[in-house]
């Protein structure tokens, strides 16, 4: 058996933890050793943290991508998390709160924790940055989100991406944008948390929407109709929870609407495809083997948009989809609740 070696960093900036190393995790690691900081990352598994560590490789997550010699990972958690000024969370929501348990006693009294991931907790109905609230019990000051057009493997290739740092702190977020902006990579910030974080999680269920679609064999018209309402549903339900309707149209969402319904790196676009070749759930969930958070997300919105009389047909229909109570042809023209009135736009 091959023993875990001990994580070595080169001493070259300022110390950061990344919690998660799949593709976004990686990705995100990546982004930060380019940006000049020392990056340590924790992936659970030993010999997942042994090749990032000793090849620069993540062969699972990012097959053919190099990582920068400051990156390094490890299993074990103290030493990932040890003088970490930022602490990067990149696992996925529906195990995020048993993660921050394990690992709130290891994290740097000063650090910023900062969210990558695009999901509501099932039960609770909690975004990311609330359930970090709830279990670190720190200032929301210390608290920041990330979010955009951001699908890992392009990224991890170079290519030219902008994405969005919240937080309630104007100088928070512009402490972790200043860490993670680099030649490739490019951090704009703001204050609304609430529509950085809800633009990530709608966008998802969308491109379920245009995934199922697609996977019928429908074409542009119907595609651009769902992508149009979708945003519409969006911004209605983020503005209910607080959120500026500019954030809902820019980065964090449509920005991240468009990237995420066009590309087929999309795993939620991807799990939609699957339900529209007629797959059901179940059978879908089993094919993915990586993160498709808009599955899980579904329950939660629709129970939020209700609490506060959001109508949000689209989502519903993909709901529906799931349950398999919904053929996944009869979703295109049901843009609407009501066939019965014509709509305003
Ligand atoms: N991929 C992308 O393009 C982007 C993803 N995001 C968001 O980032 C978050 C993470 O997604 P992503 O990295 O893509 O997902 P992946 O499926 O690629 O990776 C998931 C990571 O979490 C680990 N993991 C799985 N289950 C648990 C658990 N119960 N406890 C601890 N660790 C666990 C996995 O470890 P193991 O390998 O051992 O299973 C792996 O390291 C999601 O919220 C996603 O929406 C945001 C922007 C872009
Ligand atoms: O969030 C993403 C792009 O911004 C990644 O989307 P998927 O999780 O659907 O792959």
């Amino acid at each position: 058996m091959t023993m875990t070696q001990p994580l070595v960093l080169p001493d070259t900036g300022r110390r950061v933890a990344v919690l998660g190393a799949g593709s976004w995790g990686t990705t995100f690691a990546k982004i930060l050793g380019d940006a000049g900081c020392s990056v340590a990352v924790w992936a659970r598994r030993p010999e997942l943290a042994r090749e990032i560590s000793q090849s620069r490789r993540n062969s699972d997550y990012l097959p053919g991508i190099n990582l920068p010699r400051n990156v390094a990972a490890s299993p074990r958690l103290p030493e990932v998390l040890e003088g970490a000024e930022h602490v990067y969370l990149s696992v996925p929501s529906q195990s995020l709160r048993e993660n921050l348990r394990i690992v709130k006693e290891l994290i740097p009294e000063t650090a910023t924790v900062v969210s990558l991931m695009k999901g509501v907790e099932r039960g609770t109905l909690a975004r990311m940055s609330e359930v970090i609230l709830a279990e670190l019990g720190i200032d929301s000051d210390r608290i920041a989100v990330v979010s955009g057009p951001n699908l890992a493997l392009e990224i991890a290739k170079e290519q030219p991406t902008a994405a969005v740092v919240s937080s309630t702190s104007l100088a928070t977020a512009s402490d972790v944008a200043l860490a993670a902006s680099n030649r490739y990579f490019r951090c704009f910030v703001n204050t609304d948390v609430v529509g950085t974080e809800f633009g990530g999680v709608l966008k998802n269920l969308i491109a379920v929407a245009i995934g199922i679609v697609d996977g019928v064999g429908y074409g542009e018209n119907t595609k651009a109709s769902i992508i149009t309402r979708g945003l519409v549903e969006m911004t209605d339900f983020a503005v209910a929870y607080g959120a500026l309707p500019e954030t809902m149209s820019g980065l964090a969402g449509l920005g991240d609407l468009i990237a995420t319904c066009e590309s087929p790196l999309s795993r939620n676009n991807t799990a939609g495809r699957l339900l529209g070749q007629g797959y059901d759930y179940h059978e879908v969930v089993a094919q993915m083997n990586q993160t498709a958070e808009g599955l899980a997300s579904v329950a939660p919105v629709l129970e939020l948009a209700a609490a506060k009389g959001v109508e949000m047909p689209i989502v519903m229909q993909v709901a529906e989809v799931l349950a398999g109570t919904l053929a996944p042809r009869d979703l295109a023209p049901h843009l609407t609740t009501d066939t019965t009135e014509p709509q305003g736009e």
